[in-house]
């Protein structure tokens, strides 16, 4: 990291200047002022876990579908690996922080969708049903870097005894950071294989856009469904 923004390559750079308020109003949402403070209800973080863990879920279907649209092995490669990192080790910080909580993994799998879940799973799943793989990964891709984003500047507010330590640390720490810098790999892979080095310059670039910002905007939804709990 040069600045404060993490370096998770050259698309990511171009797009999250693309849409500067709408990933403002994602890394900086009141839930994860609350997270960093600690004042976060537990009530809201729970109903929050509950729904990313149904999220996640659908996330992974999504980068199983990126397997199914790939056009290299090192694409295909690279999804079947995200899908392993969701749901055998990001996933187990749900089902380790619900058990706690007497909710077992079945009643997560269960779930009652919340509408900002639904919206945003489909989304992103229809994105890659309707489009290309470009499509596909574009609109998975604000998940992994707004999350990393909000782990590395929420690893200075750490304090003994934090509430919301295990989860800051899970996405601040090297495991999460390093799928972060492979997504970025993979996103300007694709980008450059299918529009060239010159992205901008594309026709497509506008949609491409699009797809990423929409994205965001999912993510701060999803937020403000989380706080809902707390009120
Ligand atoms: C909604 C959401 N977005 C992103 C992440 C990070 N994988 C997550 N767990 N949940």
């Amino acid at each position: 990291m040069t600045s404060d923004i993490p370096d998770y390559g050259k698309t990511f750079a171009l797009m999250r200047e693309g849409c500067v308020e709408q990933w403002q109003a994602y890394i900086q949402h009141d839930f994860v002022k609350g997270l960093a403070d600690g004042s976060l209800p537990e009530e809201a973080f729970i109903h929050y876990m509950v729904q990313d863990y149904v999220y996640l879920i659908h996330y992974a279907r999504a980068w199983a579908l990126g397997v199914v649209k790939a056009e290299s092995s090192e694409e295909m490669r690279l999804c079947a690996a995200t899908v392993d990192s969701l749901i055998n080790q990001e996933l187990s910080l749900h089902v380790e922080t619900c058990a706690a909580q007497g909710i077992d993994e079945s009643s997560l799998f269960n779930a009652k969708e919340e509408l900002e879940t639904i919206a945003y799973t489909r989304y992103v799943l229809d994105s890659g049903l309707q489009g290309d793989f470009l499509d596909l990964i574009l609109a998975l891709a604000p998940c992994a870097f707004g999350y990393g984003e909000v782990g590395m500047r929420l690893k200075g507010s750490l304090y003994d005894g934090h509430p919301y330590e295990k989860w800051i640390k899970i996405y601040a720490g090297e495991e999460f950071q390093n799928v972060c810098v492979e997504v970025g790999r993979l996103v300007d892979l694709a980008i450059a294989t299918r529009v060239g080095d010159n992205p901008t310059a594309s026709p497509r670039w506008n949609k491409m856009q699009e797809r990423f910002t929409k994205a965001t905007e999912l993510e701060a939804n999803f937020w403000t469904m989380g706080l809902r709990a707390g009120k």
